[in-house]
């Protein structure tokens, strides 16, 4: 796969800068050949013919050489850099865009520490790759040619003794970089699950606490680093035994010349100025060539970098828009939702739901009961399109949601998830968090509706107060609350409320359903929940098992019939029944 090909639309819009700092490197590097036949003219001409007058201008020479090189250098670092900065901007981008656009799909089985490997290790990788690495590895190509071509101009015979070694390092270099780009590229994927497990472990710090599982994660944690660092250790035993390997080979070279080249100057048939010159030109060949390995390490790690950045540009979005979607006119839209005959499954032979079919027509309200994995959030997940459904189909307004364009569709339906999901940010920018315009005055009537105003007040700075990352801070009904305010001041034409009360005591929970109703007139809305006091009230409940519809109607008409909705409510209602009885609650027997 020729990585660096497929990444061109990223850097190719900086070729011209790209083209000006590798011409500073060329000059640079040709201006570096001019030191050794300053000192031929030295030792030949100037002090072997005596001519030392012309030492202050030898030495004049040598300063602007210097000067020049010096600004060249600067240049290239400076036009370097800010193409691998821009490089890294655009991919940056375009790999968070990218992950807003991926599909949930994708992040069932995406990991955190992964991703954030690729979007910082990996794509610094390729920064510095496209910045620097690749013009050092074309200056020391041009190096290598410059250098030999002007050692064969003075000398040929001993050029080509001197090189005799070349190939044998050459060889030596190919051999090592087969050994490390595969060491490089594991290392990558264990640097990845070492991140993983770090960011899981503290995403998920009070679950460990409360299971006193400390010393299990520091075992899982321990065996990644491990991993790890037999990577690194694997990768330092190559670049060991490459290190003194090309010392030996770059030195068998010097000692040719100087044994050669000294006889060759007793016998008069090369100059000593000459012998000098060589013998720091070889250098020039040499140096470069033992950073070869440096330079293909560069290479190589910012190819398994470039791999893996591409393989999250090119991952398969399964949820796009059809050619020509439909796009919703927020003030036209009903909220009229149909599922008809709808099955799904998230993996092969493995129904999730099955022969859905249910009418909600705008204003109606439609609970969802069942067991655990019975369906219910998948029902939703269908009606927001986080999956596109095997059979049958889900329509809004009477139109299939397939056609319908994806962003248009979720912004008519407001979800209050399961689990409530708050960003460190302040409480006023979480309830605003899905509108741009929003003043204080709705954040502040919406709160009320959702029973969240006043335990809001009550914080010592209010909606100016800072939630900790997920939340943190708050108990679980408060951020219910918090998260059914968002959803509210979306002004959705549907809501899903998806077990969202379940951390709120009763008395808030019918305080909220009542501000419910006057909120979601003409609105649809989707209760999924476990308690019968939150289902009541609906006007149709669906009873799932398995992912089918076995039970349907209202609550008068389920607690008639046998099955899970008249179970539940004996259990529950017994239980309630008891508790008034004690005078603890005054209005269940309404
Ligand atoms: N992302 C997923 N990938 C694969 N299978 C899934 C995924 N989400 C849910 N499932 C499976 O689909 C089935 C229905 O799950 P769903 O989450 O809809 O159940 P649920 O009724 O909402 O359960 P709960 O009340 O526990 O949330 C279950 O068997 C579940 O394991």
């Amino acid at each position: 796969m020729n990585i660096f090909g497929q990444l061109r639309p990223y850097y190719w819009s900086q070729r011209k800068m790209m083209l000006g700092s590798l011409l500073c490197l060329v000059v640079a590097t040709a201006l570096g050949l001019v030191y050794p036949n300053l000192l031929r003219i030295l030792i030949d001409d100037v002090i072997g013919k005596e001519q030392f007058h012309w030492v202050p201008w030898l030495a004049g020479a040598v300063v602007l050489v210097v000067l020049l090189k010096g600004s060249m250098q600067f240049l290239h670092g400076f036009l370097g850099g800010r193409v691998a900065n821009h490089v890294a901007y655009e991919m940056r981008n375009a790999s968070y865009d990218k992950l807003q656009t991926l599909s949930y799909r994708y992040y069932d089985k995406a990991r955190t520490g992964d991703l954030m490997s690729r979007l910082t290790a990996d794509l610094e990788g390729i920064r510095l790759f496209i910045g620097f690495g690749f013009a050092q590895l074309l200056n020391l190509f041009l190096m290598v040619v410059l250098g030999s071509a002007m050692m064969l101009s003075l000398n040929w015979k001993l050029t080509l003794i001197t090189m005799v070694t070349m190939p044998i390092l050459v060889f030596t270099v190919s051999k090592f970089q087969a050994a490390i780009h595969p060491a490089f590229q594991e290392m990558r994927q264990t640097f990845s699950e070492l991140n993983t497990a770090a960011q899981e472990n503290i995403t998920g710090m009070r679950t460990v606490k409360s299971f006193a599982r400390e010393k299990h994660e520091v075992d899982k944690f321990s065996s990644r680093n491990e991993a790890y660092k037999n990577n690194q250790l694997r990768a330092a035993n190559l670049w060991g035994g490459y290190f003194p390997v090309m010392e030996l080979l770059s030195l068998l070279c010097v000692v040719l010349l100087l044994t050669v080249g000294g006889t060759m100057v007793i016998k008069k048939q090369l100059s000593l100025g000459e012998l000098v010159a060589f013998f720091s030109m070889i250098w020039y060949i040499i140096g470069p060539m033992w950073g070869i390995g440096f330079h293909i390490n560069n290479y190589t790690q910012a190819k398994s970098s470039g791999e893996r950045i591409l393989e999250l540009l090119d991952s398969h979005i399964d949820i796009k828009n059809s050619d020509s979607p439909y796009v919703l006119d927020d003030n036209k839209v009903q909220g009229h939702v149909q599922f008809r005959d709808v099955s799904f499954n998230y993996e092969e032979d493995a129904v999730a739901v099955s022969q859905i079919d249910f009418d909600a027509t705008p204003g109606k309200v439609i609970g969802l009961m069942g067991g655990t994995g019975a369906g219910k959030s998948t029902i939703i997940q269908l009606l927001m399109r986080a999956y596109d459904v095997n059979e049958g189909a889900v329509t809004l307004d009477g139109r299939n949601i397939k056609d319908i364009e994806i962003t248009s569709l979720r912004s008519q339906i407001a979800i209050v998830f399961q689990e409530t999901f708050l960003f460190s940010s302040t409480i006023r920018n979480n309830i605003a968090y899905g509108r741009n315009d929003v003043s204080m005055d709705e954040i502040i009537r919406v709160a009320k509706l959702a029973q969240a105003h006043d335990f809001i007040m009550e914080l010592p700075l209010g909606y100016d107060t800072l939630v900790g990352e997920r939340g943190l801070g708050l108990s679980g009904g408060q951020k219910q609350r918090i998260a059914i305010a968002r959803a509210l001041l979306c002004d959705p034409k549907v809501l899903v409320l998806d077990d969202a009360t379940s951390a709120v005591d009763m008395e808030t929970e019918h305080s909220i359903q009542a501000g419910f109703q006057e909120v979601m007139k003409g609105r649809t809305v989707f209760i999924i929940a476990h308690r019968i006091s939150s289902l009541r009230h609906a006007d149709e409940i669906l009873i799932l098992d398995k992912g089918k519809i076995v039970q349907r109607g209202t609550h008068e008409e389920l607690i008639q019939q046998p099955g899970m909705y008249k179970d539940t409510y004996q259990i529950q209602y017994a239980d309630y029944l008891n508790l008034a009885k004690q005078g603890v609650y005054s209005e269940v027997s309404s």
